[in-house]
């Protein structure tokens, strides 16, 4: 669109905006009235300057009229509850401005002719059903006041009035028919636009959806439903990126695996809820007391592991202690009951001679059992990975 026809549509945009239209339909008509009232300000003026040099005062005068209700309108748009009322009384003004036209206008030049103009802008800006209303009503109003006015050099001319309303009546005919087509190309694209859109939304849930539905897949493969702690698979795989990293940038970490003691008189005591129970809050307190960058998983029933990264043995033992005695003080509480448990841990670093995972893993579980075996509620470093 050229710059400044852009410019006046952001204008005629903002006065839509300010009026009270209350339906997109509403606004479009408004649009095409604002246009034409634009467009009709300068064409006026040229109109009254002509008919006033021309000695046709009174056709002046009643356009001068015309054009001050088109200036008025634009701005009572913006302040009347039905913006519609506006157009259809300038739309009466001109129509009986069109009559007088008719009558007052200079007879050798047949000002009447610019009746012909009506069927399109009233097409235009009504619709057909109501455009073609009024432009029927302006030909009766234009053919009785032919014939009424003593107009002599037309009224008396029955040819001049037929060939004036064929050609009326062929222009409100295929503006009529221009009018329908456009309208039915426009809700077309109008319906297709909604279904697009409607599609588009669609998608966008679907895809939503799926996004969610990944993210809950994932969290059900890599997590232990109970406690929500790594499971086994994705502590190991999380477990062994770690181990490689601080291999890599040669950086301490320290494995631990924690068992609770004699968890089967619990679940026989207390019932298997109160140990699901037990196991639940364990794992709350585990994550509660762990730094962020270490790794937490439930390996087995009531067995759980730790990757103490940036810690050495030594500082990883301390942690863990502090972690055990924290546990066996802390008072388990479900349904009116209170339990104590303790818990056994076995540690093991990471040397140089660590190969993987699964050899951090049997070191820290033979300390673990040699907790076990040497009483429970302990913290045992294992003897290092096995060699290379
Ligand atoms: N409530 C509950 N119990 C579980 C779960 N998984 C394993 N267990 C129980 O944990 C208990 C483990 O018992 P054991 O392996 O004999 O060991 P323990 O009684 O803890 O004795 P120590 O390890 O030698 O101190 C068994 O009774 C299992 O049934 C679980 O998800 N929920």
């Amino acid at each position: 669109m050229h710059p400044l026809l852009s410019k006046c549509q952001s204008v005629v945009d903002r006065l839509i905006e300010k009026s009270n239209c209350k339906t997109t339909h509403d606004a479009l008509r408004l649009n095409h009235y604002v246009w034409l009232a634009l467009i009709s300000i300068p064409l006026s003026i040229i109109f009254i300057i002509k008919n006033f040099f021309a000695g046709n005062y009174s056709i002046a005068a009643v356009v001068v009229m015309l054009m001050g209700s088109m200036i008025a309108s634009l701005f009572f748009i913006t302040k009347v509850k039905r913006p519609s009322m506006v157009y259809h009384a300038t739309n009466c003004l001109f129509l009986v401005m069109l009559v007088l036209v008719s009558i007052w206008g200079d007879k050798s030049e047949g000002q009447i002719l610019w009746s012909y103009m009506y069927p399109v802008l009233s097409i235009f800006l009504f619709g057909n059903r109501l455009g073609v209303q009024w432009s029927v009503l302006l030909l009766v109003a234009l053919l009785v006041s032919l014939v009424m006015n003593g107009n002599i050099d037309l009224a008396q001319s029955i040819e001049f009035e037929i060939r004036f309303s064929i050609i009326y009546l062929t222009i409100l005919s295929v503006t009529s028919w221009l009018e329908y087509y456009r309208n039915r190309y426009t809700d077309e694209a109008i319906r297709q636009r909604k279904t697009l859109e409607k599609e588009r939304e669609n998608l966008e849930q679907e895809i939503d959806r799926r996004i969610q539905l990944e993210t809950k897949l994932k969290r059900l493969a890599n997590h232990d439903s109970l406690t929500e702690l790594y499971n086994r698979r994705h502590f190991l795989s999380r477990a062994t990126e770690e181990i490689h990293r601080a291999q890599r940038h040669d950086l301490p970490a320290t494995m631990a695996l924690i068992d609770i003691d004699k968890f089967k008189e619990v679940n026989d005591t207390y019932g298997h809820p109160i140990g699901d129970a037990v196991l639940k809050s364990f794992a709350k307190l585990c994550k509660q007391s762990l730094r962020q960058t270490d790794i937490a998983g439930r390996i087995g029933g009531e067995e759980f592991a730790i990757l103490l990264l940036h810690a050495p043995a030594e500082h990883a033992r301390l942690a863990m202690d502090r972690f055990r005695q924290q546990v066996s003080e802390y008072p388990f509480q479900f349904e009116g009951l209170q339990l104590n448990i303790t818990i056994s841990i076995g540690l093991s670093a990471i040397d140089d001679n660590t190969v993987n995972v699964d050899q951090l893993y049997a070191a820290a579980d033979s300390a673990l059992y040699r907790a076990k075996d040497t009483g429970r509620n302990r913290v045992e470093i294992g003897r290092g990975p096995i060699q290379k």
